[in-house]
């Protein structure tokens, strides 16, 4: 391992002691191949050892506007070193815009983030071949640098909603953008604020005096020399955040502002030079870059997960507090039954989502394939699993994060143990990219649909026919699954009933499905449950696993699938049929007590496991979770670097405290 330094910590050095399993193999699964982990190890080492990527000092005890001019450095010369990367343009590109490499040197946020995540795939599933030829080069050579401007201040979910006009003017062939009042403004883009020269920009199309919906318009923002906004457009920074901070999220004010007719990216529909609208095949391909952001979140998650998970674990076999067996040695805080069942679900967590979010990949490939070539039958699962998968991921992910950060004590709660960066990032991924409640009824709409029609794609198909699968619960796996299909089935079944009582008493249609949030919003979950359950038990049963880690990720598979039934144990209840059976109760104390087991046999291999996914110490960014475990000297180490620190009495003492303490109050 490339970080092993002289000194490890001795609890760390017993915890590796007579690994069952060889790491490295895991660690090939969660790259995709051998080759990968070394495509991955030799360009990590390319980038972290530059020593104009590190930071002189902390990021936390910069101002706002340095925070950005220094993020923004380094994101110009990793773009410079792109070019001569070992591994290739595209995969180096891949790995920077992440929670991994990327973050481990752009710690604040990657002010160039969007133009790769949302500009340029919006070019590419909105532009026609000749708009891709007019701009892409352009946007790859970064001659141009670009964001995905959407959300407004009045409007982010409701797309329908957006203010911003673009009204096409047939005698000059342009579209007058228009912002008509405050809350038309772009509010939130990523890049938009200071980084930006360049926007797709989704606005209310107008033609023949007829409104036809939002449309992608590919709009410059500023001058390219100057760098000076343009006459008609006023932009600026929105301010600090929860995280992301140097995301530089801006707004945009548009005041009769023209663009070419061209410049509508017109893949799907067109404005024709008299003013002709011609419709697109579906009403929602304009939404496609965000289904592409949803897919990619789930990975991105997923890796900041393991970061947390990696940072807590490690802590935890190195901190010893309090007494287990009386008289002993202080217990190292991970014997604490308490502590394994705060990280080892989270732990399980990461295989879980990670082959999840594998599935959906491959779903998204495929669907995209076909798309291009005019077949739209995958387009309603792609968006059902991403908007579930998105909204699960990140949802969870948050919540583990944080419990992995209360794990560590007091010493989790320091910026520089990187928890509350890494908060700040998963969190807004529940946020952004269509906010998770709102996704959750999108699903569950896919879902109700689906249940009452008996018709949908792959991964809705259990809803379709009778039940099938036995009609006891036993303790396998397969019968485990089988009573996460079985609530997932009955939950869209209440809810549906739910529906139907409110028409019964002569609810609208609206009304009814407000007034069934609640079930809904369950049944969608249990959905997405279900997903990556059934991807989690599926891909164990394939692949040329070892004996050995078959064994640990079997551990972890039962583990994960048993904490999430407790965890949701309430919603078992909703599901009359279970009751009638007594199988409520019965189940729960057979569980709990294989959880309990399963606990205790996964905890001796948690350090191996954290180390096999291979996160380095600059990508971990804490003292708390370095390799060797040299905990107390990293923070004594850290606590140096602070300015109050420089000097032994601070100015402000002569300033302030002393006439305070001379006053004789
Ligand atoms: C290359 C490297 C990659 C590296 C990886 C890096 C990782 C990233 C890391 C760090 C970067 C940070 C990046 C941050 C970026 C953040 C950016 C943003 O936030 S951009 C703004 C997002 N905004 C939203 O998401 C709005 C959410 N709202 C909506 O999507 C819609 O308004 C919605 C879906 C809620 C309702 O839309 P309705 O009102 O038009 O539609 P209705 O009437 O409800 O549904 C009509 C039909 O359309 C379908 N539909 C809706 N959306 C669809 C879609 N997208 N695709 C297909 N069908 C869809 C529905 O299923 C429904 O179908 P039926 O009628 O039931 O058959
Ligand atoms: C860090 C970050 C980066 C972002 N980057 C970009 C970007 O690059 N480009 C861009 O265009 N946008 C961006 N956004 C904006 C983001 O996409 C929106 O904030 C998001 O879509 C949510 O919309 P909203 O803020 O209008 O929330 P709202 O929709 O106002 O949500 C407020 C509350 O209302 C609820 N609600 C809303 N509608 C419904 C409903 N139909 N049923 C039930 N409950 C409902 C929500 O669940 C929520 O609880 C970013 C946001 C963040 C936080």
């Amino acid at each position: 391992m490339s970080q092993k330094e002289t000194y490890e910590n001795p609890d760390l050095k017993k915890e590796r002691q007579n690994c069952p399993f060889n790491k490295e193999e895991i660690t090939n699964l969660l790259d995709g191949g051998k080759e990968k982990t070394a495509e991955r190890k030799q360009l990590e080492n390319y980038i972290l050892s530059d020593e104009q990527l590190k930071d002189a000092v902390p990021m936390e005890y910069l101002s706002h506007a340095d925070k950005y001019a220094e993020e923004l450095r380094k994101a110009c010369l990793l773009m410079h070193k792109l070019e001569n990367s070992p591994a290739g343009q595209v995969p180096t590109l891949r790995a920077l815009m992440g929670a991994g490499l990327g973050s481990a040197v752009l710690k604040e946020g990657n002010p160039l983030a969007l133009h790769y995540v949302m500009f340029i795939p919006a070019l590419m599933g909105q532009g026609t071949i000749d708009q891709q030829a007019k701009w892409l080069a352009k946007a790859y050579n970064l001659n141009i640098i670009g964001t995905y401007a959407q959300t407004e201040l009045g409007h982010g979910t409701f797309l329908r909603g957006l203010e911003t006009t673009a009204t096409y003017d047939p005698n000059t062939q342009e579209f007058v953008l228009e912002s008509p009042s405050l809350t038309a403004y772009k509010w939130w883009p990523g890049s938009l604020g200071k980084t930006a020269n360049y926007a797709v920009v989704m606005a209310q199309l107008y033609t023949k005096g007829k409104c036809e919906g939002t449309h992608p318009f590919m709009v410059q923002l500023r001058d390219e020399e100057t760098h000076e906004p343009l006459p008609g457009i006023v932009i600026g920074e929105i301010g600090p955040k929860l995280g992301m901070n140097t995301n530089d999220n801006g707004y945009l004010g548009f005041e009769k502002f023209r663009i070419p007719r061209d410049q509508l990216l017109m893949k799907h529909s067109q404005v024709l030079e008299d003013g002709t609208y011609v419709k697109p095949t579906n009403s929602k391909l304009s939404y496609a870059t965000m289904v592409f952001v949803r897919v990619v979140v789930c990975q991105d998650v997923t890796t900041n997960l393991r970061k947390a998970v990696t940072i807590a674990t490690r802590y935890s076999c190195v901190r010893r507090q309090s007494e287990l067996k009386p008289g002993d040695r202080e217990p190292q805080v991970m014997d604490y039954q308490a502590q394994q069942n705060k990280l080892l679900p989270p732990l399980a967590a990461t295989f879980a989502f990670q082959l999840a979010s594998d599935h959906l990949w491959n779903l998204y490939n495929t669907a995209n394939n076909n798309i291009e070539q005019g077949d739209l039958e995958l387009l309603p699962d792609l968006h059902g699993l991403s908007c579930a998968l998105k909204a699960l991921c990140s949802s969870e992910g948050a919540n583990f994060v944080e419990v992995c950060r209360q794990s560590c004590g007091g010493h989790g709660y320091m910026a520089c143990s990187n928890f509350p960066r890494i908060y700040g990032q998963v969190t807004a991924a529940e946020t952004y990219e269509g906010e998770n409640t709102v996704l959750w009824l999108q699903v569950a709409r896919y879902l109700v649909k689906t249940r009452k029609e008996q018709t949908g794609g792959l991964s809705v198909k259990y809803l379709i026919g009778e039940e099938k699968g036995p009609k006891t619960v036993d303790t396998t796996l397969e019968g485990i699954v089988h009573l996460y299909r079985r609530t997932a089935v009955g939950l869209v079944d209440v809810a549906i009933a739910e529906l139907e009582k409110s028409g019964r008493k002569g609810e609208a249609p609206h009304d009814a499905w407000n007034h069934a949030a609640v079930y809904l919003i369950k049944a969608a979950q249990a959905h997405a449950r279900l997903f990556v359950v059934e991807s989690f038990v599926n891909s164990l049963k394939v692949g040329n696993l070892s004996a050995p880690v078959r064994t640990v990720l079997s551990q972890l598979c039962e583990l994960f699938i048993i904490y999430w039934l407790l965890e949701r144990s309430g919603e078992l209840f909703f599901v009359r049929q279970f009751i009638k059976k007594r199988l409520v109760t019965v189940e729960f104390q057979v569980r709990t007590l294989l959880y309990v087991k399963l606990l205790a046999a996964i905890r001796p291999q948690a350090v191996n496991l954290v180390d096999s996914f291979d996160l380095r110490d600059e990508i971990l960014a804490s003292p708390l979770g370095c390799w060797d475990g040299n905990v107390y000297q990293r923070l004594f180490d850290e606590a140096a670097k602070s300015p109050l620190n420089q000097s032994s009495v601070h100015e402000s003492f002569h300033k302030y405290l002393k006439p305070l303490l001379k006053s004789n109050l």
